[in-house]
């Protein structure tokens, strides 16, 4: 997949998506062909290829009416907000409002609370998950919530972790689609059990965090060059959980099909990034699930929503970055999500 070259690039480009939108519906291949097409094992990309597959990510996409209520375009929970971290649930709970959830919770502990809060009016924050009864704090908000995202500044403290263990048990056992990044994915590195073989999961590792799943989970080590492989292979291990691994390219799997993102994003590293990914992609996952058959023709739910999550993610990025240079804070892409979301979903 090749990087977009400028602003004449992204009219272009949109013009060639609208294009090819209106040929797919008509006349077009199967949008899994498609999928497999542009993004098989080892094959050359375009940014022909790019839109096309960004086509079937707009597929999932709720329209706007005036038909629904409050609550179906998304109800997301962040498992995550501790003593040292406040800012990464936060960029997590408000990317996915910014990217279109109508209702966003933050479960977190008893004195990271006052400060999420204090963030923003627009989250609920439960103060639970230090207390001896997190599990069933969360598990009664369980039924009302869309997609979990697990792990953002939750710290590693034992007592949390603990928690965060029967909370993912009981996500489970009522099929809630469960997004792990950050200190979630270093409980999984100690207890991949808790997720193995769940279809409903993604893992959102950065390079760090997958050398550490990849250390605990597979036998034989893969070449380290070859991240496609090396992605599939941990997908595989997991029990075809989705991997999306972050990096230059962020490339993901569900241990059969791979795709890459090498959308153009920024050569800014401020932290939080992954955050607002970890956000857009719970939105992302609630609605490729909802989204009809037709809609994604047998193509990976989870591979669209991640493949639209890093697309947007880096957008956002670019965008920032346009404006803010090497100031750009993860605040200034949070900004951005609006019009990027247009930019690459809505034109
Ligand atoms: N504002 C906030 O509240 C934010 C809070 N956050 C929260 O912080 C918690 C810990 O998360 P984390 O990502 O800092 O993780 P951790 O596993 O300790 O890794 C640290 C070490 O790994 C390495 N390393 C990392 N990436 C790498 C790469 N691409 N390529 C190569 N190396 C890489 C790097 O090593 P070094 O450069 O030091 O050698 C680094 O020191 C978690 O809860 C998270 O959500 C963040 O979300 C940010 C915003
Ligand atoms: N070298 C890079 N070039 C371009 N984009 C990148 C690069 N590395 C990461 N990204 C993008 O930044 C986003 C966040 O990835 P990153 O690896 O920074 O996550 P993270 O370390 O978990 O972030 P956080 O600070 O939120 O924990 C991803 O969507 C990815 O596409
Ligand atoms: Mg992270």
């Amino acid at each position: 997949m090749a990087t977009r070259a400028g602003a004449g690039a992204v009219v272009a480009g949109a013009a060639v998506v609208a294009l090819l939108s209106a040929a797919l519906a008509l006349y077009g291949p199967p949008l899994d062909a498609v999928l497999r097409r542009a993004f098989s094992l080892h094959k050359p990309h375009s940014i022909t290829d790019m839109e096309n597959t960004l086509q079937l990510v707009r597929n999932i996409i709720p329209p706007l009416t005036t038909k629904k209520h409050k609550g179906q375009d998304g109800r997301i929970g962040i498992v995550g907000g501790c003593q040292e971290y406040t800012g990464a649930p936060y960029f997590a709970a408000i990317s996915a409002l910014k990217v279109g959830a109508d209702l966003s919770h933050v479960f977190c502990t008893r004195e990271a609370a006052p400060v999420i809060k204090s963030y923003s009016p627009e989250l609920i924050v439960h103060p639970v998950l230090d207390s001896p009864s997190a599990v069933r704090d969360v598990e009664t908000w369980l039924p009302r919530l869309h997609a979990l995202v697990v792990g953002p500044g939750l710290g590693r403290d034992n007592v949390l972790l603990e928690n965060v263990k029967g909370i993912l048990e009981a996500s489970k056992a009522r099929d809630v689609p469960i997004i792990i990044d950050a200190d979630g994915l270093w409980l999984i590195a100690q207890h991949p059990a808790l997720i193995h073989g769940y279809r409903k999961a993604v893992l959102t590792p950065n390079h760090g965090e997958f050398t550490r799943l990849s250390d605990a989970v597979l036998r034989d080590l893969v070449n380290g060059s070859d991240h496609r492989e090396a992605v599939r292979r941990l997908s595989q291990a997991l029990g075809n959980v989705t991997v999306v691994r972050k990096g230059e390219r962020d490339v993901m799997s569900d241990g059969e099909h791979v795709l890459e993102c090498a959308h153009e994003g920024s050569s800014r590293r401020c932290g939080g990034q992954g955050d607002l990914m970890s956000g857009a992609l719970g939105v992302l996952v609630h609605w490729a699930l909802h989204a009809s058959p037709e809609k994604t023709n047998g193509s990976s739910p989870l591979l669209l929503a991640a493949l639209g999550a890093c697309s947007l993610t880096r957008q956002c990025s670019h965008q920032a970055f346009q404006k803010h240079g090497r100031s750009t804070t993860t605040t200034d892409m949070i900004a951005e999500v609006g019009p990027a979301f247009r930019r690459l979903f809505e034109t």
